[in-house]
């Protein structure tokens, strides 16, 4: 059985303040929500912390946006894996498209990260996806298997999470058709060694199109940015129905 995991991905989002305020309005909403999926909230470094004091005996498990290779040294703003494992971050979000686009990240680097997240007991949640140049272009496949090839070096696919984000749908209202997205994910999938790993869909993923995508035979659940700053909207996805 494949876990389903729905994944907030924060951005850069959120004061201590404005974090606090979303937990008081979500957490009420969790009591209903089935326990076949896994709920977790990858949020800015700052709010880590706030997190896993006021989510301590929660079902809700905690992710970081980032994470640095080496296990320390002279790298001024950066965060390595023992500090994120320290207080108490289970997952980590890897190779995001804002980071390959704005910040430099490559697929060596990406590789370097998630080997390091591993070692230190994280779970990465490693992003691909193509633009929209290379949609059109009939790209998408091969973009797509190269990251993984080239990601995926040395990394165990047991403790691995895939999430397939096409970079057209992030932050567009354009969503992937949810038949296209199932469809791209059963590509994944069979180029990975563990047939059984959990991939998600992200882009625009919403409370009206959640119940669709959650429908699809190969998508094992989602990594949802803007819908899940808003409490009321990030319950409506955790509590999606199939
Ligand atoms: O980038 C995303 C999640 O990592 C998706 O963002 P949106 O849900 O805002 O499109």
């Amino acid at each position: 059985m494949r876990k389903v995991i729905i994944a907030g991905n924060w951005k850069m989002f959120k004061t201590r303040a404005e974090t606090l305020e979303f937990l008081q309005g979500f957490l009420p909403q969790l009591d209903t929500t089935p326990d076949d999926r896994d709920i977790v909230l990858c949020a800015p470094f700052t709010d880590l912390g706030t997190l896993s004091r006021n989510l301590h005996g929660s079902r809700i498990q905690i992710g970081a946006q980032n994470v640095h290779w080496a296990e320390s040294g002279a790298f001024t703003g950066e965060i390595s894996a023992l500090m994120l494992v320290e207080v108490g971050v289970r997952y980590v979000v890897i190779g995001h498209s804002e980071r390959r686009q704005f910040f430099g990240e490559t697929d060596e680097t990406v590789n370097l990260r998630l080997k390091a997240a591993q070692k230190a007991g994280l779970i990465p949640i490693l992003c691909v996806g193509e633009s929209k140049q290379q949609r059109d272009a009939g790209e998408t496949e091969a973009i797509i298997f190269k990251q993984l090839e080239h990601d995926l070096i040395d990394v165990d696919q047991e403790h691995l999470i895939i999430a397939y984000e096409p970079i057209w749908a992030i932050g567009t209202g354009d969503t992937c058709a949810s038949a296209e997205a199932n469809r791209v994910i059963g590509l994944i999938r069979s180029k990975l060694s563990n047939p059984d790993m959990t991939i998600q869909y992200g882009g625009s993923v919403k409370p009206d199109n959640i119940n669709e995508i959650m429908a699809q035979s190969e998508i094992d659940g989602a990594l949802v940015g803007g819908a899940s700053l808003d409490p009321q909207d990030f319950a409506k996805l955790v509590n999606y129905k199939v």
